[in-house]
C-alpha cells in the first residue's frame, strides 16, 4: 500500500429532515484497502456509501480523494461534469439489483463495451475482445455475448455488472450488498470471484453488507454502524474475533458461523 490515503472522509453527516442518516463519519480509505460497513437495516450503511461515492450531497462534512495524477481534490466541491468522470473511470459502483446498474434490454458485449466507449476507445474489435475476456473473468460463456442480460440468472447478471464495473481498470468500487438476493450457493461463487478480482487488480473497495461472512471473506476493515453512527472500527479478524462494543457481540453472536 502506498504512503497517502486513496480517500480522507472527515465527520461525514446526512439528515433527512430531523431523521439521523449517518453522523460524523471519520475514515481513511487506503489504495487496494477493502472496507466493509456492516450494521443491520436502517444503520445508514447505504447513506453513508451514497454520499462517500457523491450520489447523495452529505449535510456537512468533506470527502478529498488523490486522484490518479496525484493532486488531491475535495470531491464535494468537484464540477458535475468533472464527477461524472471520475465516477465513469477511476471508479466502480455495483448494486445489490444488476437492474440498476445494467442495460438490461441490450447484449451482455454492449454492456460492458459501451463503458469501453465513454473512455475514448473506438475500436470496435479492440472493445469485442476486451468484452470477451472480461466474460471469461466473470464465468459467463463467451457465447452469451450477444444475450441481453434480461436473458440471465440472478448470478450472471451480478456477474456481468461486475465486468461492466471493472472494465475501465477503476481504482476504487463501491458496493452495495453485491450478494443480497441471491441464493447462498451463487453467493459463495460470486464472493470467491469477487475476492479473486480485487486481489489481481489491487482495488480498494467500500463493501455494504449486512452479511458478516461477506465482511469476513473480502474486507480488511471493518466498520460496525448503529443508528448513524460508526461504533466500531478495525481490522476485520480482530472485530469479529474480540469485538470491543456489547452491539458488535450482539452482531457477532447472533451468526453461527463466520
Ligand atoms: N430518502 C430518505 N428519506 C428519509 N429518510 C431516509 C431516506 N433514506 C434513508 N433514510 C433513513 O436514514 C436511516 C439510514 O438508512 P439507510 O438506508 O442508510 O440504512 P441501511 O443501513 O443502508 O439500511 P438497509 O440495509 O435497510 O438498506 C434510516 O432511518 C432510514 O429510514
Amino acid at each position: 500500500m502506498s504512503e497517502a490515503p486513496l480517500l480522507k472522509v472527515r465527520d461525514v453527516s446526512k439528515f433527512y429532515g430531523q431523521r439521523i442518516g449517518c453522523k460524523e463519519v471519520t475514515f481513511d480509505l487506503w489504495p487496494g484497502e477493502v472496507l466493509a460497513i456492516v450494521g443491520e437495516s436502517g444503520s445508514g450503511k447505504t447513506t453513508l456509501l451514497n454520499c462517500i461515492s457523491t450520489r447523495l450531497m452529505p449535510s456537512t462534512g468533506s470527502v478529498e480523494y488523490a486522484m490518479r495524477d496525484g493532486s488531491i481534490r475535495d470531491l464535494y466541491h468537484m464540477g458535475e461534469a468533472e464527477r461524472r468522470f471520475l465516477m465513469r473511470t477511476d471508479w466502480g459502483f455495483v448494486h445489490q439489483n444488476p437492474a440498476d446498474g445494467l442495460r438490461m434490454t441490450v447484449s451482455a458485449g454492449a454492456n460492458v463495451g459501451e463503458r469501453l466507449m465513454a473512455i475514448g476507445n473506438r475500436h470496435y474489435g479492440n472493445i469485442r475482445s476486451t468484452a470477451l475476456d472480461w466474460l471469461t473473468r466473470v464465468e459467463i460463456g463467451t457465447d452469451r455475448i450477444d444475450d441481453a442480460p434480461r436473458a440471465f440468472s440472478g448470478g450472471m447478471r451480478q456477474r456481468l455488472q461486475i465486468a461492466r464495473n471493472l472494465v475501465t481498470g477503476p481504482r476504487l468500487v463501491f458496493m452495495d450488498e453485491p450478494t443480497g438476493g441471491l441464493d447462498v450457493s451463487v453467493q459463495a461463487r460470486l464472493l470467491d470471484l469477487v475476492r479473486g478480482l480485487v486481489n489481481d487488480l489491487g482495488l480498494a473497495a467500500i463493501i455494504v453488507t449486512h452479511d458478516l461472512a461477506v465482511a469476513r471473506l473480502l474486507s480488511h476493515r471493518m466498520m460496525v454502524m448503529k443508528d448513524g453512527h460508526v461504533i466500531e472500527h478495525g481490522l476485520t479478524d480482530r472485530v469479529l474475533d474480540d469485538p470491543r462494543e456489547p452491539y458488535t457481540q450482539l452482531l457477532v453472536s447472533s451468526i453461527l458461523q463466520v
